[in-house]
């Protein structure tokens, strides 16, 4: 199957230092790719280093979709609980590129699609402010797959929320990458999740990235 990413001998460094040297992977739709390593080794700064090299034709970063396929949830998001903004209005801030200040059809239709696969519509109209961790959670996701991404990365978005909700959250995400067919690329430091969730695994450590699948899943 044709990657939608493809590294190749990558150094990801900050400013003069080097976290990770030649680095090579691939990323394939309908799988997740669990990132994981300790703290400090360069999973955040790979990311960002991704995005910021975004190229059709790269030699070290090259994707083979457009840019707004590819959507990036963040590791820390504040939420102004006092703000009135609904979970709906917050997941449709990823549409709205038109010069019109209201939703085509289309638009209407992937909101009212994404709210369901999220297990959102019943919240919609709530303010996300008043919504529970996990709630929240979903609603970052939701954003993010309202565009219909093809790649969609995720830094750490579990970090704050209890086991039970962890693993909720995952395994949406989990169905997700089967039913729209779409990779994504998750940050995370629980095994567990690796063991359970993930397609495949890229572990940094001393500076070196070793990728590899997991047990027989594609
Ligand atoms: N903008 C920056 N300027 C200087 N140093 C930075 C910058 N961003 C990150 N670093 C440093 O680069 C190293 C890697 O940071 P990064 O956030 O990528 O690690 P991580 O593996 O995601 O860590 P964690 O699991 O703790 O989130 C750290 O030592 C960090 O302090």
């Amino acid at each position: 199957m044709k990657p939608i990413l493809i590294v190749n001998h990558l150094n990801v460094k900050v400013g003069d230092r080097t976290l990770i040297r030649d680095l090579s992977f691939k990323i394939i739709p309908g799988t997740l790719t669990c990132i994981t390593g300790g703290n400090g080794v360069g999973k955040t700064t790979l990311m960002k280093t991704l995005l910021r090299n975004y190229s059709r034709t790269g030699k070290h970063v090259r994707f083979t979709v457009p840019r707004h396929k590819v959507q990036y949830i963040p590791q820390f998001r504040n939420i102004d609980t006092e703000f009135p903004l609904t979970v709906k209005d917050f997941v449709s801030l990823s549409l709205q590129d038109t010069w019109l200040p209201w939703l085509t059809r289309r638009e209407h239709k992937a909101l009212k699609q994404t709210l369901q696969l999220t297990h959102l519509t019943k919240l919609a109209n709530e303010p996300l402010g008043e919504a529970s961790g996990g709630e929240q959670q979903r609603a970052f996701l939701a954003q993010a797959l309202v565009t219909f991404p093809k790649l969609l990365i995720m830094d750490e978005t579990t970090a704050s929320l209890d086991i039970n909700a962890k693993v909720a959250l995952l395994k949406l995400v989990h169905d997700i990458v089967k039913q729209r067919h779409v990779a994504v690329m998750f940050i995370t430091h629980d095994p567990t999740l690796v063991k359970r969730f993930g397609n495949y695994k890229l572990r940094i450590k001393n500076q070196h990235g070793s990728f590899e699948k997991i047990g027989g899943r594609n």
